[in-house]
């Protein structure tokens, strides 16, 4: 096995320091437990915050990590301003609740998303230090979104891969995030992105569709030129651990001492970090109603609710803590007694064993967050039923409810089913509780922690290394050796693209006009002391052509060469054009248009295209693969081609590209050199068509069949001056 370099921003050890002393423990949690295998088989290392070590004096800090180090971690240390503004400001104030789908918990100003990004950077930088080849790089949910992508470039070939522990919310929701385009982007830099729940994962592909304008198909996703992979990897437990605790003597003390003091009652237990996600206080207002409807069942039920002190400088936790303590304090105050109070709320957190122990003694384990990524309690519970007994009621808002079936499922939205689940519990017969116990018990021990991080690791151990694109731009030796040659060759004749080559691409088309600089480039070059011939090969129309580049003395090409000027003369058909089969396709193309709003009709001479690129993201694509299917089929004894290119549909008149435009060219002017320079597929035509000495210089990143690069229209500019 590779070695792993598991990167996540708690460490599984947290650094403590009080008056007694420094220490280092394990931090409590499923991740902790599921990796620590891997991690220590690989002989990895594992890399995160080891939390907050800045009063620590020197030799503190140096014993410290030199017992992190023993342990095979790496701390990446965080300044107070650091935990305030990336983790609690950005992460956990931000992330948190809109992936909760809980908007009304997010400030209106957000100020962190630069320490959010500086603080990712710093994490990739300490797993790039401590690369080595070969190894799997392994990144761990919503906190370090951003750090695949800066790994990727920094380390192409890398295998990298992202699990993301909470969901994905709903692209609606998620594109409310002003920087949606960043986040998708470096969660993309990854080769494998793994989720708990098919429904998160199909949120996040139809939000690349959205916001990154790329495509999905099932599972994997083009992108950059390479393929990420898409995963449903759901989250187990250490099952084998909690059934040893559960039959550990102490525990079953504890729990013979619980059940003892709660003689008489049955008991409902709630075990959750103090999160506003969790669904605890429409679990307490719940149970509220029961005692209200119900009059003998109060004194007769109790509820032990475990509130975990979590995330205590963020306001909106500080905000529900107090909410919450006080429903308790309502419900205490209307249904208690002097002998027994209704709640039994616990603001503080517990060992394992203990949280294990109150696992055995409950008779109704109560799960009903609003949203929760996976929701390890539930599991647990049932992992520690080794009696075979107990119910579990559990949100279907919880990922852990796509595995779960078999418990008494809720909408924490609706008090009244909640009641009604809370007496469906409470009557439930012992019979149907183990039936229904037995199956849950049978799938979580299948799918425990360890086969979910083996699993992640041998699929991304198994796929292909992403290989570089090779799509950088030729170095500066390689444009100055070009040039030369050519200013060397008697004659030239240059074949020039205009968008994207000539001229930046613009949103709105009709934007991209030349500049003057640009235009008196053109002009210089016809001036040159050697014969020059510079031709302008467009897919715009005459008009354009004409009122932009018109005064000058050059050769132009309209509709990829459907028409063309040629210097000095007027604009001619450069073929035959024959447009009857038009007639038969407008009524189809505006019945199509009128159907799917956004989308617009260009009607060229030798072409029409149906363009959809402002229609929505799926819907567009939608309609247009069954436009270019169904045109396919009645054109196809028509003389056109059907050719379905970026967000357009485009029916042209066959035989007509750039590529006959090369063969004019070089009858006409028979120039020494022939130089073609274009940033699209179709200039792609163009470079086919060249003699075996021509160059072709395509402009931007993708794949083209050109021997020169360069990166933009800027870049063109400057290798045309140098000619003059
Ligand atoms: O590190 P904290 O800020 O103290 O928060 C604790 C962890 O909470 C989140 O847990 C999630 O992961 C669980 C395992 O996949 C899943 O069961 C649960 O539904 C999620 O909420 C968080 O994702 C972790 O990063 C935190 O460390
Ligand atoms: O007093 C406590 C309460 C909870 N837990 C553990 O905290 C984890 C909570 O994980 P879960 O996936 O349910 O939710 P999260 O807090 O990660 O959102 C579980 O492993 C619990 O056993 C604990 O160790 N002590
Ligand atoms: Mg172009």
């Amino acid at each position: 096995m590779p070695r792993l370099l598991l990167v996540s921003n708690r460490l599984p050890v947290t650094v403590k320091a009080d008056p007694r002393g420094v220490t280092v423990t394990p931090s409590a949690g499923g991740l902790a437990t599921g990796l620590s295998g891997p991690h220590r088989s690989s002989d990895g290392l594992w890399i995160g915050w080891p939390g907050d070590v800045s009063k620590l004096k020197p030799e503190q800090l140096a014993r410290v990590n030199q017992e992190l180090a023993e342990l095979k971690t790496v701390p990446v240390q965080l300044s107070a301003s650091e935990v305030a503004r990336y983790y609690e400001g950005f992460s956990n104030g931000v992330l948190w609740p809109l992936f909760h789908y809980l908007l009304h918990r997010i400030p209106i100003d957000v100020h962190d998303w630069d320490s959010y990004r500086r603080v990712n950077q710093r994490f990739a930088d300490a797993v790039i230090a401590q690369y080595r080849e070969d190894d799997l790089i392994w990144v761990h949910d919503y906190q370090l979104t951003l750090v695949p992508g800066i790994l990727r470039k920094a380390l192409p070939r890398a295998k990298i891969g992202f699990f993301l522990h909470i969901p994905f919310p709903a692209t609606d929701i998620f594109r409310i995030l002003p920087w949606r385009e960043e986040i998708l982007d470096g969660m993309l830099g990854a080769d494998l992105v793994g989720f708990h729940t098919y429904g998160y994962l199909r949120h996040f592909a139809k939000s690349i569709v959205r916001t990154l304008d790329a495509s999905f198909s099932i599972d994997r996703v083009p992108y950059q030129g390479r393929t990420i992979r898409l995963g449903v990897f759901p989250m187990g437990i250490d099952v084998a651990a909690f059934e040893k605790l559960a039959n550990d003597e102490d525990v079953i003390a504890q729990v013979t001492g619980m059940r003892e003091q709660a003689k008489g009652q049955q008991i409902f237990l709630g075990v959750d970090r103090l999160d506003y996600t969790k669904g605890i206080q429409r679990r307490l207002l719940a149970m509220e109603r029961l005692l209200e409807r119900e009059p003998r069942l109060r004194g007769r039920v109790r509820l032990v609710q475990v509130a975990v002190p979590s995330r205590e400088k963020v306001d909106a936790y500080a905000s529900f803590r107090r909410e919450l303590e006080e429903t308790v304090g309502r419900i205490n105050g209307a249904y208690g007694s002097v002998g027994q109070t209704p709640i039994h709320y616990l603001y503080r957190s517990f060992s394992q064993k203990q949280v294990t122990a109150l696992y055995r003694a409950a008779d109704v384990m109560l799960v009903t967050p609003l949203r929760d990524g996976m929701n390890l309690v539930a599991k647990e519970f049932v992992a520690s039923r080794t009696d075979g007994d107990g119910v579990l009621v559990l949100s279907e808002f919880a990922g852990a409810f796509a595995e779960l079936g078999e418990a008494i499922t809720v909408n924490p939205h609706d008090l009244d089913g909640m009641v009604a689940a809370y007496k469906h519990a409470l009557r439930m017969p012992e019979e149907e509780r183990r039936s229904r116990m037995r199956t849950l018990r049978e799938r979580i021990q299948r799918h425990d922690v360890h086969r979910w991080a083996d699993s992640f690791i041998a699929t991304l151990e198994h796929m292909p290394r992403a290989e570089p694109l090779g799509d950088e731009s030729s170095t500066s030796a390689e444009i100055e050796d070009l040039v030369e040659r050519i200013r060397e060759a008697p004659s030239l004749a240059l074949l020039l693209d205009y968008d994207g080559t000539l001229a930046p691409i613009e949103r709105v088309p009709e934007l991209a006009a030349p500049t003057k600089e640009v235009k008196a480039l053109l002009a210089s070059l016809t001036h040159r002391s050697r014969p020059t011939d510079v031709n302008v090969v467009s897919g715009r129309t005459r008009e354009s052509l004409e009122e932009w580049l018109g005064d000058l003395p050059i050769s132009m090409y309209a509709e990829h060469g459907a028409w063309g000027r040629e210097r000095g003369q007027s604009w001619v058909p450069m073929r035959e054009l024959n447009s009857e089969w038009k007639n038969s396709l407008r009524t189809i193309l505006n019945d199509f248009t009128d159907r799917t709003p956004g989308s617009r009709i260009e009607e060229k001479w030798a072409s029409i295209a149906w363009h959809y690129r402002m229609a929505d993201a799926e819907f567009g694509p939608l309609q247009a693969r069954e436009l270019a299917t169904y045109l396919t089929d009645i054109l196809s004894n028509a003389p056109v081609e059907v050719i379905h290119g970026h967000k357009v549909v485009e029916i042209r008149q066959q035989g007509i590209h750039k590529g006959i435009i090369v063969d004019r060219v070089l009858e006409r002017a028979q120039p020494a050199f022939v130089l073609a320079i274009g940033d699209d597929r179709t200039d792609e035509d163009m470079f086919r068509a060249l003699p075996p000495s021509g160059v072709a210089i395509h402009v931007g990143k993708g794949r083209s069949a050109a021997t020169y690069r360069l990166a933009d229209p800027a870049a063109v500019a400057s290798l045309l001056r140098a000619l003059i």
